[in-house]
């Protein structure tokens, strides 16, 4: 293969295990960043396949769930995945839990892969592509001008919990790899563009990135400068709980930081009449029978939370739709120095990138904000709701102190957007981390027996 060789997929019949695919479908649904964990890959197809360096594949798989559809029906009945690969004839035992398998069949027989990422190597040359604007096969790379990466910087696969995968260069970058790969501008590379542009210093500005052209053309990867000695809010908040340490002050000065987000996402992009909250009533309804039907639990409380929908419909206006984060929860701030900045705008994974570019209410942030005060509040026993409750107050006032318009006085719309976030939440955690789900189980709860 040639250094930029793009090989395009072969229509094939279903490849036996050895194959190539037939090692990725066991694989794929281990991984963490694997979204259709609840729904068992019928099909796996390679839809691209670049040499990126010699011995490094960038493949991008579509994984099939046979025409069932994700419960939500937000997805299709299949997910495109973005891989690097490594390639080698004798892996190195070093890599570990990162190796694949051996494939016996196709066009890499003989050869072992392995998760790419893992591999330092393979970092490092990958930010050696992101350094300069180029092109590989229908992989581009561009780079904000104005900065200058520099070289050699060692790199280091982080292993939080994460839909993504991320590498930390030196401590002074780090590179985000998209995993589920919808057509279309990434928002964590158009929102944080577009703030930067606006002068907010609030969110890390994106350095170099990378998208492809083919098989459509969609965001791949965003470097950011790396926040060196940040600790993101969940670690905060659960660390305070556990010092009996009150956190309103941080809450307060996050509701700031909030604010100055929308205000600066408000200039950046264009802005909406004043919620349409019959249609968003009617949105958040049909996103609750589509998640009863997926986690039976949440049946016998619908009709106490189709009541928080059914009131949204008759509320006043609330403040105009803009764009917003979309998953804002205190895993997605990190505080440095004494300041709170804002990370991760693409919005809530399950969803379709065409709903997540667009305008929404800011109250939808808010909302995921206050679940999170609970979310953090319920980590130790006994539950400490006042804790909680304290935090949701002072986040809402610092957010009013400089958004000039006060949450806690849209109570109707505040109610159905943590329903509708709560009622998400449930959906997440049965995916993904079936233990959580009395966190946002209790909430349910909450909101459709007393509606506070
Ligand atoms: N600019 C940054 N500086 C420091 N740490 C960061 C930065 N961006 C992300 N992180 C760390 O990486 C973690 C995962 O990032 P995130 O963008 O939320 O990924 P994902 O969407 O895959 O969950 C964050 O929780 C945070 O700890
Ligand atoms: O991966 P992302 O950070 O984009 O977001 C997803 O995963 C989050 C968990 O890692 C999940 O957040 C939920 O759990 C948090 C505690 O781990 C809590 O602070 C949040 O309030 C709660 O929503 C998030 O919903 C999901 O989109």
């Amino acid at each position: 293969m040639t250094k930029t060789a793009f090989l395009r997929p072969r229509s094939a019949p279903p490849e036996p295990m050895e194959s190539l695919t037939g090692l990725l479908r066991e694989w794929l649904p281990l991984q963490r960043w694997f979204a259709g964990k609840d729904r068992p890959v019928t099909d796996l197809g390679v839809l691209s396949m670049t040499e990126l360096f010699p011995g490094c594949l960038h493949v991008l798989v579509h994984a099939a769930h046979g025409g069932v559809p994700a419960p939500g029906g937000t997805t299709p009945a299949g997910d495109c995945y973005q891989l690097l690969l490594g390639v080698r004839e004798h892996p190195s035992p070093r890599l570990g839990r990162a190796i694949i398998g051996r494939v016996t069949d196709g066009r890499l027989a003989g050869a072992t892969v392995h998760d790419a990422l893992h591999d330092p190597r393979a970092a490092q040359l990958l930010l050696e592509r992101l350094r300069r604007p180029g092109a590989a096969g229908p992989l581009r790379f561009e780079c904000d001008a104005s900065q200058q990466v520099p070289a050699g910087l060692v790199p280091r696969l982080m292993t939080a919990e994460q839909s993504n995968s991320s590498l930390v260069y030196g401590d002074e970058y780090i590179l985000k790899v998209f995993r589920r790969i919808q057509p279309g501008v990434n928002p964590d590379l158009e929102v944080p563009g577009a703030l930067a542009r606006q002068g907010c210093h609030r969110v890390p500005a994106p350095v170099a990135w990378l998208h492809t052209t083919y098989p459509f053309t969609a965001t791949l990867g965003v470097l950011q400068p790396y926040l060196r000695d940040a600790s993101d809010g969940w670690t905060l908040a659960l660390d305070a709980l556990a010092a009996g340490d009150d956190f309103t002050a941080q809450a307060h000065a996050l509701g700031r930081a909030t604010a100055d987000v929308h205000l600066a996402l408000s200039s950046a992009f264009p802005v909406g009449a004043p919620g349409e909250n019959r249609r968003t009533a009617a949105a958040m309804t049909e996103r609750l029978t589509d998640a009863a039907h997926a986690v039976p639990a949440l049946q016998p409380f619908v009709p106490g939370l189709r009541a928080a929908f059914a009131a949204l419909a008759t509320c006043d206006a609330g403040p105009p739709a803009q764009r917003i984060h979309g998953d804002l929860h205190l895993g997605q701030v990190l505080r440095a120095g004494r300041e709170w900045f804002v990370i991760d705008f693409e919005g809530e994974p399950s969803r379709p990138l065409s709903e997540r570019r667009s305008a929404h209410s800011p109250v939808r942030d808010i909302a995921g904000m206050l679940r999170s005060f609970d979310y953090a509040a319920r980590q130790r026993r006994p539950w400490r709701p006042e804790w909680a409750r304290r935090c949701r107050e002072a986040y809402c006032a610092g957010y009013a102190a400089r958004a000039g318009w006060d949450p806690r006085k849209k109570h109707g719309l505040l109610r159905a957007y943590e329903t509708d976030r709560a009622v998400y939440e449930v959906l997440y955690e049965a995916r993904h981390r079936p233990d959580w789900l009395p966190v946002p189980m209790a909430a349910i709860e909450r909101l459709a027996v007393r509606g506070d």
